[in-house]
């Protein structure tokens, strides 16, 4: 089994000093052999999330934490020397355009076998063999002749499952998945997500799986944490989210991903703008959006003081809104 990965208090700002925050104290946990989904409208602060993990992010970007970890290894403090080990190795990533990932120059054996010489230390000939078994072991048919192809010549499908080889030849504990099936059509994005639930399986490794689709996650995660403008705001199993989600963003999330049809036929959609929350400075980022803080009381607890992530009952299952707070407080 697996290491934990543990991110506490992870905080990131971008631009001027004093901009308001990209990620604002996220705080998550992926156990060992789990599958974590974080899941949120574009803008929210997923791909910045998973770009801390790898210690990845834009030049410029300010980053403070009280903790990264993947088991024993630091990552929060590592030297940039130990972060080459640790990608690849320890921790690995999957992006969303695999053909864009893939160096056009070199062929698809080339870049599968690097990590194999680089993480694992195997020879040329090793790495080749190596690299004929990872790219059969992910479903690519003829791997042989595959392993001399350029990304130019893969479908978006092939190039994913490449690029699947190359992040699990590592033997990685954490595999990051970001968006990596939003390219793909949906017969294909629903074989990567098997391929990827079964590499779990079979591997024992755990995953962050990014994506602003709340109905792609729910057939491979065990749990969904909710980000919104930078903060996670609900956290908990799978079906906890699905069937009875407690933030009132999580509630629009779920909406929308039914599509169900409104009373005119038009498909839900959640209305205002996320990207203006950021800069929302005191009480609840969600507030201008939200449906449920009508009542005076509430009205001015949104406004005035940003809830805490309480938790909703199960242990596990927690929700950053005050309207879950002052129901629980009163039951
Ligand atoms: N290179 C960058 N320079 C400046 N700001 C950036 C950069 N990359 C992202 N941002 C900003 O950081 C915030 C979070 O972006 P991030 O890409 O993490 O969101 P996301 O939830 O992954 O969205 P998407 O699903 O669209 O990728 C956004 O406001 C975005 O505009």
């Amino acid at each position: 089994m697996t290491d934990t990965l543990t991110i506490s208090g992870l905080t990131v700002e971008l631009g001027p000093f004093g901009s308001p925050p990209i990620l604002d104290r996220v705080s998550l946990t992926v156990g060992p052999g789990e599958i974590v989904a974080l899941v949120g409208e574009s803008g929210s602060g997923k791909s910045m999330t998973a770009m801390s993990l790898m210690r990845l992010l834009p030049p410029g970007a300010r980053m403070r934490a009280d903790a990264i970890r993947l088991g024993d290894i630091d990552v929060l403090h590592a030297s940039e020397h130990e972060m080459n080990h640790i990608r690849g190795a320890r921790i690995s990533m999957l992006f969303q355009q695999p053909k864009r990932m893939l160096d056009p120059t070199a062929t698809v054996g080339a870049q599968v076998a690097e990590p194999l010489r680089l993480c694992l230390g195997l020879s040329r000939s090793q790495a080749h063999a190596r690299v004929i078994e990872l790219l059969a072991d992910v479903g690519i048919a003829e791997p042989e002749r595959r392993a001399h192809s350029y990304a130019h010549q893969l479908s978006g499908g092939i190039a994913q499952r490449v690029m699947i080889a190359m992040a699990l030849a590592g033997q990685p504990d954490v595999l990051i998945a970001d968006e990596p099936t939003t390219a793909l059509d949906v017969t294909v994005e629903a074989q990567i997500l098997q391929l990827i639930a079964a590499k779990r399986a079979k591997l024992g490794m755990s995953a962050l799986f990014v994506s602003h689709d709340l109905g792609v996650v729910s057939s491979i995660a065990d749990r969904i944490a909710v980000m919104y403008a930078g903060r996670i705001v609900e956290e908990g199993t799978t079906r906890e989210i699905l069937h009875s989600p407690q933030h009132p963003y999580t509630k629009a999330l779920v909406k929308c991903a039914m599509l169900e049809p409104e009373e005119d036929g038009s498909l839900y959609t959640i209305p205002g703008d996320a990207n203006a929350a950021r800069a929302v400075s005191h009480g609840c980022r969600f507030r201008s959006r939200c449906l449920v803080c009508t009542d005076e009381h509430l009205e001015q607890k949104c406004e005035n003081e940003e809830p805490e992530l309480a938790g909703c009952g199960r242990a596990g299952h927690s929700s950053r809104c005050w309207s879950t707070i002052e129901t629980r407080t009163a039951g």
